[in-house]
């Protein structure tokens, strides 16, 4: 069965997603990148207001390809107590230099490693993720202004990496400014999430707050 993974930015969308049957709340600031990260203290808050009631995602920010920073950042990140934390890896030098940092970290943080269709991680072998001990691995965008995923990337190859990740083992994921039109597309994938946020916001604008009517319309198409 795919799940729904909402994309909120404060303890209010967080209820809203709740209520609007998300599967995973996913914490993430979309002024500060595709993958902008909220504060600690901001997901504190969400945590406390979701309260166990689904699994919650935070990403560590769109961050340089430093290891030492990447790995400040999901200490950080993992101390606040959320189940998931999602890193972004831009470029082939991205991998090099930061999947060594998730491969030593304690094996019981559930890293999720995220890849970009617009970006030369597209088309990375989920195994090198499952090899650095990752539990899950998501394709989104990067440049949200051009494009949705499959602008980028079509079923099949979508389809291949969905497989390659079940064989593996790992949770999959897709996203990248999805809109419900997507979903037919998508859902045959069988990915464990479809991952939203502008399709959920006024205007389809991702900056914009969510709309619980957007989000009862995508979670009854999914
Ligand atoms: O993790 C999923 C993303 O937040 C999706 O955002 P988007 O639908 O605006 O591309």
């Amino acid at each position: 069965m795919t799940r729904l993974l909402a994309s909120v930015t404060d303890a209010d969308e967080a209820e809203l997603a709740i209520q609007g049957g998300a599967d995973l709340i996913d914490l993430k600031d979309p002024v500060r990148g595709a993958l902008g990260a909220l504060s600690l203290a901001d997901i504190q808050r969400i945590l406390a207001q979701v309260g166990g009631r689904r699994p919650v995602s935070a990403t560590i920010g769109d961050l340089p390809p430093d290891p030492e920073t990447t790995d400040a950042a999901i200490r950080a990140t993992a101390a606040t107590g959320v189940d998931f934390i999602k890193i972004g890896f831009f470029s082939e030098r991205h991998l090099d230099a930061c999947l060594p940092v998730v491969a030593d970290l304690p094996a019981t943080w559930r890293i999720v490693a995220v890849l970009f269709a617009d970006r030369p991680t597209a088309n990375t072998d989920p195994a090198r993720f499952a090899a650095a001990g990752c539990a899950g691995v998501m394709l989104d965008t990067a440049d949200k202004s051009r494009g949705r995923l499959l602008d980028h990337l079509d079923t099949d190859s979508l389809r291949r990496f969905v497989e390659r990740a079940k064989q593996l083992g790992l949770m999959s994921g897709l996203a990248g400014s999805l809109r419900q039109e997507d979903i037919p597309h998508l859902l045959p994938l069988a990915p464990s999430y479809l991952g939203f946020r502008g399709a959920l916001c006024a205007a389809g604008r991702r900056v914009e707050r969510l709309v619980p009517e957007r989000l009862t319309e995508i979670r009854a198409a999914l």
